[in-house]
């Protein structure tokens, strides 16, 4: 697990976050010291990354998923799959999925699915065994595993058969997928300052960034730098602190939007990660009238599409279903909402997540808030109080 401080020399500093096992929560990551607002408690690459269909090969290299520049260099064995710079195209791509691109163009519809298996059956047999060890908790339908697992099998030549390739390891890399997934979002402003279209460019499994856990009122963020010219690395992910976190306390990010409303938010966390949310936010709005009864969790039928936290926290502005929002009843004054602080501090106008910048040099907590969806940057108006 990699943790790191910006442009910091010398030795790099003791990890700031350990993995605990968690009963009722596997495992999990906690402060191994101290933390202050906006200290970067993880930063993580990917172990694997895969584009989010076919469609978004012509205009991303399909190493890095940088926009592509105008001459961007084809590979000399698909003839695919592009790359913004010699260097990318000198690491190249996932091999099985260049030998299967000419022919998946052919079947444009082709599932993420199967480019992550066809990317995730190239990894070293090493990375391959770090892909098992994430956690899963679907049981994925046969006839899913069946036609993937065949789709896999005219894809692949008999001289690049996998070690282990066969219907059990399919149904298990492909288990990993959904849960420990995040996305790579288009940059929500261009760099002329324009707001582009959202959507994913790529999705990528980060070993010890799939270690958080989530809560509703989480501690941390994620913050990606897409396209950004001054980055080398353009698929890095750093994580921040919101406040202060105190030593062995779990640091959660949050896998879904905060401005959903308690039953969405139980439903994707059920349908999506297999659990039920027993954080303290979920526990005050359990009682709300609004959530009390027996129908099933839900309301919010476009659900599938909206992916966020570990997916990219993005899609679907502005298309939100109105019974899905948090919005307080007029029975809810403050009393009832004392989660009331966090939105006003850490959630920002675009619904992306506030953290403070990291702390400056000598240590003194920075009084700017960046937002890691529209990347706004604004004065704390709360100042440092520390506290969430
Ligand atoms: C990306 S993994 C996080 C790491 C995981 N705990 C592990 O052991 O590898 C997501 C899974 O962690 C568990 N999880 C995450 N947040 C949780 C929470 N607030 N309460 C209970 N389980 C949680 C769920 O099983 C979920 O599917």
């Amino acid at each position: 697990m990699s943790s790191s401080q910006p442009n910091q020399t010398g030795p790099a500093p003791p990890p700031l976050v350990r993995p605990v096992e968690i009963p009722g929560r596997g495992r999990a990551l906690i402060a191994s010291g101290p933390i202050k607002p906006g200290q970067i408690v993880l930063t993580d690459s990917p172990l694997l990354l895969y584009p989010s269909s076919l469609s978004s090969l012509p205009s991303f290299c399909s190493r890095c998923f940088r926009l592509l520049p105008s001459q961007p260099l084809p590979c000399s064995t698909c003839h695919v799959a592009r790359f913004c710079s010699v260097r990318c195209l000198s690491h190249s791509h996932p091999p099985l999925l260049c030998h299967a691109l000419p022919s998946l163009l052919s079947v444009p519809s082709s599932s993420p699915d199967l480019l992550f298996l066809l990317s995730a059956y190239s990894l070293p047999s090493s990375s391959l065994l770090q892909l098992h060890s994430l956690h899963s908790h679907l049981n994925l339908p046969n006839e899913l595993i069946q036609t993937l697992h065949s789709q896999l099998c005219s894809l692949i030549p008999p001289n690049l058969i996998p070690v282990n390739f066969n219907y059990e390891t399919t149904a298990s890399i492909l288990s990993k997928e959904k849960v420990n997934s995040f996305c790579l979002m288009n940059p929500r402003s261009g760099t002329n300052g324009d707001v582009e279209e959202i959507g994913v460019r790529a999705y990528g499994i980060y070993l010890s960034a799939s270690l958080f856990n989530h809560d509703c009122l989480p501690n941390a963020c994620r913050f990606d730098y897409v396209d950004d010219p001054n980055r080398e690395n353009n698929t890095e992910f750093t994580f921040r602190a919101l406040h202060e976190i105190a030593e062995g306390s779990e640091v959660c990010i949050s896998y879904v939007r905060a401005t959903r409303g308690f039953r969405q938010r139980q439903r994707m966390l059920m349908e999506d990660y297999g659990f039920r949310c027993e954080c303290d936010r979920c526990k005050i709005e359990s009682q709300w009238k609004e959530n009390q009864g027996d129908e099933e969790i839900g309301g919010d039928e476009n659900g599938e599409e909206e992916m966020e936290e570990m997916e990219g926290e993005g899609e679907g502005e502005g298309e939100e279903d109105e019974e899905g929002q948090m919005e307080m009843t007029e029975e809810e004054d403050d009393a009832d909402f004392p989660h009331q602080y966090f939105f006003l501090r850490y959630v920002c106008e675009c619904g992306g997540t506030l953290a403070p910048l990291p702390p400056l040099h000598g240590g003194a907590s920075s009084d700017l808030m960046e937002c890691n969806m529209c990347g706004t940057v604004k004065k704390d108006e709360f100042g440092n109080s520390g506290g969430a």
